[in-house]
């Protein structure tokens, strides 16, 4: 088949809404062996906020501020730092200068089809695109319309915020200079990789702000309380159960993304405090893009989240899927390529008239995630609490991670914890987390234990080899007998 970009025709097998890469991998499963045809719609970058704002450049411009971190802790290496106009090229290099054709040269090497433009249901299996020259044509789908049109920055309605023009994710992940003075307002998995690079990179006041009791507050409460230590360490104001009460930027300009948006900003807390700084980053949560992809014309509600059953599709609706960040299962772009292998295998199933056995979506109690913070968090599963609150009878271990041959060669000052979360009933994990150094690649594991509900007894058999981080599997799980034997 030769696929390509905006091509002259009007009828597919598959039309999907959004190519970041929830919507790329379901266009792929529905073809890839079924002999179907699928077009991705995108109105901006095909490869979505994942790979030009979020996950790659974020992840890009920590690394070498990780690798930094770890050598100034390390007797016996000097002269270690970030040269920042290296590390911002670096990372333009990662977004690929904002030019897509790679993803459209996978796109249509795999087959699939790409059109540019903003796309809207128009009618059962029916969707016009509008291009950016303001002409529309109508696309019709032979068997399934898959929606995955993601998030944006939430910009909460604080007096005087949007009219200071603040920086969204966007900005701090694309970032062309590094403001000396930057409040984040949030302290949430964003702001805390933000506060990570701005600081590393040389931002030199730094205040967070965050309405909730601590940081990541979905995570174990150790870990937020870790991360807000080191950041306290390196002169960073964490101000936790704290809100905006009112912002105020006199000069405001247009200078773009990643540029500062104007003259000082003056943040007013809502104990009445005022913190002033170059430039201020909402990084608040998402806010779902379904309030302008024709839902009503459906008869969808055009706004939230769109709820999905475990096929990944709209409940009476037996045509349309909604993957990735859209339906709002879990806002990571791992759960959304998952989401979309089952959608784009059900696709395909359904139009085969195969059976749909094994072709189900769980994220239950399974959802693994990494913050790049520095120490690193990373967990799978459920934290003791949302254990408890799911009915769940539990145990649990901790474990002190600096304990550990393989961290203490690691760095010279580690710190990190360890947790597991115990079902009682049947002696298998429900959750772990981790927090410290090197860390990341330790999560895998624990997703496989969780998912493959391995039984506790079983996990001595898992020999962790020596020196390395991994053994804190076995220091928690001799805190776990030591404790079941009451010493
Ligand atoms: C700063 C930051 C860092 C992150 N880091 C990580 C990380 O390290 N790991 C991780 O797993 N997750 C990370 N995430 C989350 C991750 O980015 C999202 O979960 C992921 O991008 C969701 O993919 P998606 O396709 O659902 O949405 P998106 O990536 O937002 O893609 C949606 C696409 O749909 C297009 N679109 C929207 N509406 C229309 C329309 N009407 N017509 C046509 N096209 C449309 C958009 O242009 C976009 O390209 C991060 C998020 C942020 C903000
Ligand atoms: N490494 C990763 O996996 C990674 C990295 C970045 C983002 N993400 C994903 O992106 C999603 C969005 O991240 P996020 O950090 O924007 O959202 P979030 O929901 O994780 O955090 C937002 C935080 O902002 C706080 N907040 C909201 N309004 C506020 C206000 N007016 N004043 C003060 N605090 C306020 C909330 O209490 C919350 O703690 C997350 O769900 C995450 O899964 C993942």
């Amino acid at each position: 088949m030769n696929a390509s970009l905006n091509p002259d025709r009007s009828e597919w097998d598959v039309i999907v809404v959004g190519g970041g890469p929830p919507g790329e991998v379901a266009a792929q499963y529905a073809t890839q062996y079924s002999g179907l045809e699928a077009v991705i719609v995108e109105r901006e970058l095909l490869g979505g906020e994942c790979s030009f704002w979020a996950c790659m450049p974020s992840k890009g411009l920590l690394r070498p501020i990780e690798l930094v971190s770890n050598a100034r802790d390390l007797p016996g290496v000097t002269g270690a730092t970030v040269d920042v106009a290296a590390v911002l090229a670096r990372r333009d290099e990662i977004v690929k200068h904002h030019d897509d054709g790679s993803q459209v040269g996978w796109a249509t090497g795999a087959g699939i089809d790409v059109v540019r433009g903003h796309a809207r249901l128009a009618g059962e299996k029916s969707v016009t695109v509008t291009a950016s020259d303001g002409t529309t044509r109508t696309l019709t789908a032979r068997h399934a319309v898959v929606l995955a049109t993601g998030t944006r920055a939430n910009v909460p309605p604080i007096d005087g915020l949007r009219e200071a023009r603040p920086w969204i994710s966007r900005d701090a992940s694309n970032l062309h200079e590094v403001p000396r003075r930057v409040v984040i307002v949030g302290g949430g998995v964003v702001a805390c990789e933000a506060a990570t690079w701005l600081h590393g990179l040389g931002t030199e006041e730094l205040t967070i702000v965050e309405g909730g009791p601590r940081l990541l507050g979905r995570t174990e409460p150790f870990a937020g309380e870790i991360v807000a230590a080191g950041f306290t360490a390196a002169g960073i104001s964490v101000r936790t159960g704290t809100r905006v009460a009112a912002v105020s930027r006199p000069d405001v300009n247009d200078a773009g993304e990643g540029l500062l948006h104007g003259g000082e900003v003056t943040v007013t807390l809502d104990d009445g405090s005022l913190v002033v700084a170059d430039e201020i980053l909402v990084a608040a949560g998402r806010t779902p893009n379904s309030d302008d992809v024709g839902l009503d014309s459906v008869g969808l509600t055009p706004h939230g989240y769109l709820a999905v059953d475990d096929r990944l599709t709209v409940p009476g609706h037996d045509w349309l899927y909604v993957v990735g960040d859209l339906n709002g299962r879990a806002l990571l772009t791992h759960m959304g390529k998952y989401q979309g292998r089952i959608a784009g295998d059900v696709i395909a199933a359904r139009a085969a008239g195969t059976p749909l056995d094994g072709y189900f979506y769980t994220d239950r109690a399974t959802v693994p995630q990494v913050t790049f913070t520095d120490p690193e968090v990373g967990s799978a599963g459920l934290t003791e609490a949302q254990a408890r609150d799911a009915g769940i009878d539990v145990e649990t271990a901790e474990f002190d991670l600096a304990a550990l041959a393989g961290t203490y060669l690691l760095r010279e000052n580690y710190t990190g914890r360890a947790k597991l979360v115990i079902d009682r009933a049947s002696d298998t994990l429900v959750g772990v987390t981790f927090v410290g150094t090197g860390i990341a690649e330790l999560v895998h594991s624990a997703t496989v234990a969780i998912v493959g509900k391995v039984p506790v007894g079983d996990l001595w058999h898992a020999v962790p080899s020596y020196p390395t981080v991994s053994e804190a599997w076995l220091r928690l799980l001799e805190t776990l007998d030591r404790q079941r034997r009451g010493k």
